[in-house]
């Protein structure tokens, strides 16, 4: 298999549901059915909705991928993007490409576009409200107050190892977990750049971090805790946090999951209450700015992002992107092998980058020769179960 890195196109394949044993024929066969029937139970749906959800089970189960109605107000571009793979197998489409195509089906299952009664209610939300909700979340919240009193470099080194395992709390991958994939967390990263990220940050004058954040709730508030330290402590002179437009793979945050999170923070009490009330009056000044782009729901990987995202990457200093979903678009969900460096299959992406990531599918790349081996050589699954963490980036 010959490479081409930089900015010319990808020769590694596709990640594709179809290969026997693979983690993503597992999401097609085993998730995505039980996510239909808890979607199903979190909210008294209509008779229509029922139907509809009948509908996509039996849509999942006999793998065929039906077109959206022409009515829908993205059907063209879907239409444009499932080319000759419409009307085909789940399995046999790029990974990436035909789980986005799920969850946009599950949208239209529940009414999420339309013009009855369900329009912009969200789906996961139930789940998302009983995660933050939770007293999980609240002993989180009261560890800050033994961050803050660190030093500096102690302090800020949690604070990023917070936002990093944020990324386990990850409600579409909770519905496969095992009890001891839930307790298990390695103690050494896969890759850790680190030095480079405050390398980035530090000495220089303060820019803007873009955060491309992934997850609600538990990550979520990590995040907007790393956002404020980059803020209080001038290493930022603005944090942009990109979300989802719409409810995505089961727990992604929207806007409202953000304001949801802000609340949380800013009604908690001790350090995590300052931090809310520093991050509510950084977004009322502009300090913490929100974005929502349409690319962010869509099938491509990161390299076909259009003009608008590319100059906001661009412009900042950094950019930080959060989970494992993330690194599938930064990397193309392609069948890299995994000594190929981050670097230059990530050539493309215009300013620095630093994805933080714990381990949930097979992209993977920038490993380590000595890391690789030992991990193979211990015999037990790293590279899909969430017990493993990367921070890797690039200048
Ligand atoms: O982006 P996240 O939240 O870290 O992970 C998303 C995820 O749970 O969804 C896919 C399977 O459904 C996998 O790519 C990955 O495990």
């Amino acid at each position: 298999m010959s490479h081409a890195y930089g900015d010319t196109e990808p020769q590694a394949p596709p990640i594709l549901g179809n290969v026997p044993g693979s983690y993503a024929l597992t999401v097609f066969r085993d998730r995505h059915p039980v996510l239909i029937e808890q979607v199903r139970q979190a909210l008294p749906w209509t008779p229509d909705r029922h139907g509809a959800l009948d509908r996509l089970l039996d849509e999942v189960v006999c793998d065929v991928m039906k077109p959206l109605d022409p009515s829908e107000h993205d059907h063209a571009a879907w239409a444009e993007w499932g080319r000759g793979r419409l009307g085909g197998r789940y399995v046999d489409a790029p990974f990436l490409w035909a789980e986005s195509y799920f969850y946009r089906k599950l949208l239209d299952a529940t009414g999420y576009f339309g013009d009855g009664p369900w329009r912009g209610v969200d789906p996961f939300g139930p789940m998302k409200q009983a995660e933050l909700a939770g007293s999980v979340v609240d002993g989180e919240l009261a560890a800050l107050d033994e961050t803050a009193a660190l030093p500096a470099a102690e302090r800020a080194a949690a604070l990023l190892l917070g936002s990093l395992w944020g990324n386990r709390a990850d409600l579409s991958f909770a519905v496969t977990l095992t009890d001891d994939d839930h307790d298990e967390r390695a103690d050494g990263l896969v890759v850790d750049d680190t030095e480079l990220l405050w390398s980035l940050l530090r000495g220089r004058p303060p820019g803007t971090v873009v955060i491309v954040a992934d997850n609600a709730g538990r990550e979520l508030l990590p995040d907007l805790l790393l956002a404020d330290h980059l803020l209080a402590e001038g290493l930022a002179e603005r944090a942009v946090l990109h979300v989802k437009p719409q409810p995505y793979f089961v727990s992604d945050a929207t806007p409202a999951d953000v304001a949801a999170g802000l609340r949380r923070l800013a009604d908690a009490p001790g350090e995590a209450g300052k931090a809310g009330g520093r991050l509510w009056a950084a977004t009322g000044s502009g300090r913490l700015a929100l974005r929502a782009h349409p690319f962010a729901c869509a099938p491509l990987p990161y390299r076909d992002m259009p003009d608008d995202l590319r100059a906001e990457f661009a412009a900042a200093s950094l950019t930080i992107t959060k989970g494992d979903l993330n690194y599938r678009r930064l990397v193309g969900d392609l069948m890299w092998p995994a000594l190929t460096p981050f670097a230059e299959v990530t050539g493309y992406f215009p300013g620095p980058l630093v994805a933080l990531r714990t381990l949930k599918s097979d992209a993977l790349v920038g490993v380590p020769e000595p890391v690789l081996a030992a991990l193979d050589a211990a015999g037990r699954p790293w590279r899909t179960t969430g017990t493993h963490a990367m921070i890797q980036g690039r200048p």
